[in-house]
């Protein structure tokens, strides 16, 4: 919702190995170089504080009930927004997040199957305000087959809970984002991450962002 803060919101998304973490650091010095004036914030979920990241640890690795999982999502999105968000948007600042609520919906609702009028409330509850939802400007999302990204994925980091699961599970993820994408095609800008690095990068510097 661009007219909520001064600052300006952006989420990365995509199935885990897309290449986001490719692009990300990159894009935050574009940011700065293009917006000197404004100060740049990179941050993650799940995490982004100290109460939030202690939550990633167990969300990556402890199995869980579903909705135990989507409501640990939501409380550690909801101290990041408390904690480095809303701080940092109302000061007019740029937040680069490398994910937000889009994975909760594409991971927990897609991917796991939590009902998506469950994930509506939890958004509504933490993200609603009297002027609207608080949600990304932006959101890049990095759209790649399941199985590309899986043979791109780190073959040397032990993999986490979700990296573990099957095609099965990540075409269902990229599906409830393709979902999402199609719901909102003014927030989203989509990558068509098969495409070289190189490619992809020149697309992320045209692009004209309104802030
Ligand atoms: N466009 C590309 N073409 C080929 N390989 C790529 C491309 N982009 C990234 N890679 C490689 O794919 C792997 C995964 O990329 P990256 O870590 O950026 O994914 P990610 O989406 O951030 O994954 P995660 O969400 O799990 O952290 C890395 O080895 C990276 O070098
Ligand atoms: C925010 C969020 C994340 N997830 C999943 C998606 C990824 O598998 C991990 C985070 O790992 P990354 O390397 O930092 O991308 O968490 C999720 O299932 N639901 C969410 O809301």
């Amino acid at each position: 919702m661009t007219s909520m803060y001064p600052g300006y919101f952006i989420s990365f998304e995509g199935i885990d190995g897309a290449g986001k973490s490719t692009h990300i650091e990159a894009f935050q010095k574009l940011m700065q170089e293009r917006y000197p004036n404004r100060e740049v914030v990179m941050t993650r979920e799940p995490g982004g504080t100290p109460l939030g990241e202690q939550l990633r640890g167990l969300l990556l690795d402890a199995p869980m009930n579903l909705e135990t999982e989507a409501l640990l999502m939501f409380a550690a999105r909801r101290e990041h927004i408390a904690q480095v968000i809303e701080p940092a948007l109302m000061a007019g600042k740029i937040v680069i997040s490398d994910r937000f609520t889009d994975a909760s919906f594409a991971y927990q609702g897609g991917g796991r199957g939590l009902s998506i009028d469950k994930l509506n409330e939890l958004e509504r509850w933490v993200q609603g305000r009297s002027s609207g939802l608080l949600q990304p400007n932006l959101t890049i999302l990095f759209d790649l087959p399941g199985e590309v990204a899986e043979a791109r994925r780190s073959k040397v980091r032990a993999p986490d809970k979700f990296e573990k699961m099957d095609l099965n599970f990540f075409e269902k993820v990229r599906q409830e984002y393709l979902r999402r994408a199609k719901e909102d095609p003014k927030r989203f800008h989509m990558v068509d991450a098969t495409q070289t690095p190189e490619v992809i990068w020149d697309g992320l510097k045209k692009l004209e962002l309104n802030i």
